[in-house]
């Protein structure tokens, strides 16, 4: 089969997620798309990230109806940061009757250099990779497909930011993740 890995934090998954993986699964010849919750983005600091099997179930109710999707905890049991090429690795070699590709936000595919191996995961996997506001797909090569999905201007930073000084949340994601949050007491 073909997959489409979606690595993300997920802190938490939101309606801008949903809809890219939507829009390229919708638009590609991919058979599934599976959400792999990074316990830690190398590049990124701790900061109010919440613990992984919370973002993990986030993303499991997120997804739930719809049957192309699954979550993946692959990273749990590997080492940390999380690297990209090292979970494409052993998913490459897990599961050698799957073709494995990525999806890129423009934001991401930016900071692509500062990536570990970034010329393998180049040389060795398709990369999807969609506009995000005020980001240019900016590097051109024959693994790229950009793909021209809507632009939301939405992402976690907003929602954790909206969650702490008690504003609404709804409809940037899904209800029952905003149950799961409000249940959990997550980002308060
Ligand atoms: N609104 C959005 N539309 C499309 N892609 C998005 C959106 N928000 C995030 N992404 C992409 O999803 C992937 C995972 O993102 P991540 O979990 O870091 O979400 P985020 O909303 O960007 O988080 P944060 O605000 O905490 O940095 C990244 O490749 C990012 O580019
Ligand atoms: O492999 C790397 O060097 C690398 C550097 C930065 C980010 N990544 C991965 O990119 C994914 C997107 O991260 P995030 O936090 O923006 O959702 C996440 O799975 C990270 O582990 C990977």
């Amino acid at each position: 089969m073909n997959i489409g890995l979606f690595f993300g934090s997920f802190n938490p998954i939101h309606l801008g997620h949903l809809i890219i993986a939507e829009t390229i699964y919708d638009r590609t010849e991919l058979d599934e798309v599976w959400f792999v919750v990074s316990p830690q983005n190398p590049l990124k600091k701790r900061k109010s990230l919440v613990h992984e099997f919370d973002r993990l179930r986030m993303v499991e109710l997120a997804i739930a109806d719809n049957f192309h999707f699954r979550a993946s905890d692959v990273e749990f049991h590997m080492p940390r940061p999380s690297y990209t090429i090292d979970t494409l690795t052993y998913l490459s070699e897990q599961f050698p009757q799957h073709q494995f590709s990525i999806f890129l936000g423009s934001d991401n595919l930016k900071q692509l250099r500062k990536w570990k191996n970034y010329e393998q995961i180049l040389a060795q996997y398709r990369l999807y990779v969609y506009p995000r506001p005020g980001d240019k797909v900016s590097l051109s090569h024959p693994a790229i497909m950009e793909v021209d999905a809507p632009l939301l201007d939405i992402s976690a930073t907003f929602i954790r930011e909206a969650i702490q000084q008690e504003r609404s949340v709804r409809y940037l994601l899904p209800d029952a993740v905003v149950d799961y949050i409000r249940s959990k007491k997550l980002y308060f």
